[in-house]
């Protein structure tokens, strides 16, 4: 019987199988940031150990990064620490570190894809929920815990039980202004935030093959709040075409042989997934998140639910208590919602080409009044992309802020919060309660919903903004 994708990758990595046990895997490329490295570094410091391969191991900051003034000594005390031990790790260790005001400083997740570093058919792990980013390549990338950044660290190896595989087939193609993160949040919502648990999931189909590397990045950058265990797409010219020439790609007969290889990775056309969910691209439209989880989204046309449609009564007690956090109305239409704040960045959306369509839209329009925008670079080579391209002069002229580069308001780890109450339409990947600040309300939506939300002041699409007032000054 053929294979899939997600089972020929696996075992090309296994180093050791025994009845009952999990595989050893090995692992490509071990990605550490500030967060989830201290204690692993502390434990290899306690039993004498080095770390196993350096060449496979790289390191930035992001998670505790201001966006502002990082020039400055880092005013946050828990962040400086944070990040001052990352240093010290990696100097003591010899791990290649790409600290703040470093041109490869960013979001871990839009690093390792950028240096060309990501390839297809790699396994990649990070002490981080958001490595299933990298799968978009075609290898396995799973978030791992810190005591497992400290086995691979040691070992370059890590045990783990092969996981069940799941087709995501996405038929047909998304209609003009329906973006991946659209598609991802659809899928989240029709499969629940546990409907990957043990799964692998691998999109593909037709809309899925004529997307970019960046929204295939969006999409299986979400995999984890389906609960997957990763996520993955085949590898096809369009990976190939974005990986040749990058800093870490392999070059000339190099290149031949690995584009040979990863032609391979495809899944068998015999092969069989242990589930398959079939979606018609055609059916969806722009899709924003209502409730405090991923899941709890729904189309930007529809009204809030209501949770007494709910059949599950553990579903109808979490929607009754999203709407209460959220301070949202049954019925009331999702247009309706306003918003003080507008986040464009993240590992989900903080792309050079999230970028563009943020700005394609904000050119020759103003952020509305009242409205704050925040735009950071996923990493501090988009962020130079951008200006190369005059982007960030278009966020300023509309009123929005122009940050460096990291993860920002995606998460409260840094001075870029929301304040209790305050509302945001955030291009991230998580709505729970306080992950942009304690009592903030975050609403998940594509950077083009983003945009039209910031010109608007309530949640809207690319297509409200004909009817907005006539742009200031054009
Ligand atoms: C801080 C880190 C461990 C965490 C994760 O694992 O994903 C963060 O990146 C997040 O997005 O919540
Ligand atoms: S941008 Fe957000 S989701 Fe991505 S790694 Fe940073 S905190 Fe996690």
């Amino acid at each position: 019987m053929g294979r899939t994708l997600a089972e020929k990758v696996w075992d090309d990595h296994v180093v050791r199988r025994a009845e009952g046990e999990p595989d050893l895997l090995f692992i490509d490329l071990h990605l550490l940031h500030e967060v989830t490295s201290p204690q692993a570094f502390d434990g290899l410091r306690k039993s004498g150990r080095k770390v196993r391969r350096l060449d496979l191991t790289i390191a930035t900051e992001d998670h505790n990064t201001p966006t502002l003034d990082i020039d400055k000594p880092i005013a946050d005390p828990v962040s400086r620490v944070q990040l001052e031990t990352l240093r010290k790790n990696a100097a003591e260790f010899g791990v290649r570190l790409h600290p703040l005001g470093d041109v490869e400083q960013g979001v871990v997740h839009v690093v390792g894809p950028q240096l060309g570093l990501t390839q297809p058919g790699m396994t990649v792990v990070c002490g981080d929920s958001h490595t299933s980013t990298h799968g978009a390549f075609g290898g396995l990338a799973f978030g791992i815990g810190t005591s497992q950044v400290e086995h691979v660290l040691a070992t370059q190896t890590l045990p783990m039980a092969r996981p069940k595989t799941m087709a995501i087939t996405v038929n047909g193609e998304l209609p003009d202004g329906v973006t991946a993160k659209d598609l991802i949040l659809a899928i989240i919502a029709r499969i629940g935030t546990g409907g990957g648990q043990g799964y692998v999931l691998e999109y593909r189909g037709p809309a899925i093959e004529k997307l970019s590397m960046e929204a295939r990045m969006t999409i299986c950058n979400m995999s984890i709040e389906a609960g997957a265990r990763a996520g993955m797409i085949a590898p096809d010219q369009t990976t190939f075409d974005y990986l040749e020439g990058r800093p870490h790609a392999p070059k000339g007969e190099d290149w031949d042989a690995a584009v040979a290889y990863w032609k391979t990775l495809r899944t068998d056309d015999d092969a069989e997934f242990d589930a398959e969910v079939v979606i018609e691209a055609a059916e969806l439209s722009p899709f924003v998140t209502w409730g405090t989880n991923p899941g709890q989204g729904a189309p930007l046309s529809a009204d809030v639910p209501d949770p007494a449609s709910y059949e599950d009564a553990s579903e109808r007690l979490a929607a009754e208590k999203a709407l209460e956090y959220m301070g949202l109305e049954a019925g009331q239409p999702l247009r309706s919602i306003k918003v003080d704040t507008v986040f464009v960045g993240s590992c989900t959306n903080g792309r050079i080409e999230d970028l563009r369509a943020a700005a394609d839209l904000l050119k020759g329009r103003k952020v509305a009044d009242g409205v704050r925008m925040l735009v950071v670079p996923g990493s501090a080579r988009v962020g130079l992309q951008a200006v190369s391209e005059g982007l960030d002069v278009v966020f300023k002229e509309a009123g929005a802020e122009w940050r460096h580069a990291g993860c920002s308001m995606c998460l409260g780890m840094n001075p870029d919060q929301l304040a209790p109450g305050e509302r945001s339409a955030s291009t991230s990947n998580r709505n729970f309660e306080g992950r942009q600040g304690k009592g903030g309300r975050t609403h998940l939506v594509s950077p083009q919903v983003a945009a039209a939300t910031a010109v608007l002041g309530h949640l809207a699409s690319p297509a409200d903004l004909s009817d907005a007032p006539a742009p200031a000054g054009v």
